[in-house]
């Protein structure tokens, strides 16, 4: 029986690389797919993962229909076995019900990927259709850290370096990271934090300049 499957993590836990891995392995064993997805970091039609791997890719756009795209193929002589689906988050309702529909009635597995919630820590559309349709949800083995050590489950927004919960939903970025002191940070960039800390707004960095800031002077 094929599967709408949805597998989830914070930004940077490696949702894309198990993507290109799991389309290489199909692949290998002489299925057919077809690999999807939508404002990457790298740019149109490209799936990129932070281990260096890179696929073409069919952009989506809020327009396309993975239904028609499917049965299109079929009809005219094609063969598709699974579709993967990256930066799922960005699509709409819809075309998650599209993906259920391929799967029930074309029996094609579907593997989407993607992060549950924004900067805000709210669902995507997208995200939360997916939890409301898939066979099967996994969260990411490899676990995204908090400065703190505890395990990520949020994603933070910062603007020069300081965090923000109002904006534009999507704002195409990365995380950003502390130690590459050859890169400054990005006027909009990415942070993964624990609930706690991501409730208290509390950033690497703020948490860096706050204890800094209780050292007691030197006094003599
Ligand atoms: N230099 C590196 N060495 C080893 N692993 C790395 C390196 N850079 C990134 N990674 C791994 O890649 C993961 C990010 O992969 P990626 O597929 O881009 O994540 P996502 O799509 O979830 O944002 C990180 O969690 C880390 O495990
Ligand atoms: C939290 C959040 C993220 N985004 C963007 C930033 C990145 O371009 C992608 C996530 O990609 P990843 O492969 O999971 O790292 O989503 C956004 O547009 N809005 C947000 O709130």
């Amino acid at each position: 029986m094929a599967e709408l499957q949805f597998f989830t993590g914070t930004m940077d836990s490696g949702k894309s690389t198990l993507a290109l891995q799991t389309n290489h392995n199909h692949a290998a064993r002489g299925l057919h797919g077809r690999i999807f997805t939508t404002h990457d970091r790298a740019g149109e039609s490209i799936i990129s993962s932070r281990l260096g791997l890179q696929h073409d890719a069919i952009e989506v756009d809020p327009e396309f229909s993975f239904w028609r795209y499917v049965v299109d193929t079929l009809t005219h002589g094609g063969r598709i076995d699974y579709l993967v689906c990256d930066e799922a988050q960005f699509y709409t309702a819809e075309q998650i019900d599209q993906l259920a529909r391929v799967v029930d009635e074309l029996q094609i597995d579907v593997f989407a990927f993607g992060i549950l919630t924004d900067f805000r820590s709210t669902l995507f559309p997208g995200s939360a259709r997916l939890v409301e349709l898939a066979d099967r949800m996994h969260v990411l083995q490899v676990e995204a850290l908090c400065w703190c050590g505890k395990r990520a489950t949020h994603n933070a927004r910062t603007e020069n370096g300081v965090m923000v919960v109002e904006g534009e939903v999507i704002v195409v970025g990365d995380v950003d990271d502390p130690s590459d002191l050859d890169h400054p940070p990005a006027d909009v960039a990415y942070e993964v934090l624990c609930r706690q800390h991501h409730r208290r707004r509390l950033t690497a960095a703020r948490a860096q300049a706050v204890s800094l800031a209780a050292e007691p002077l030197p006094f003599g």
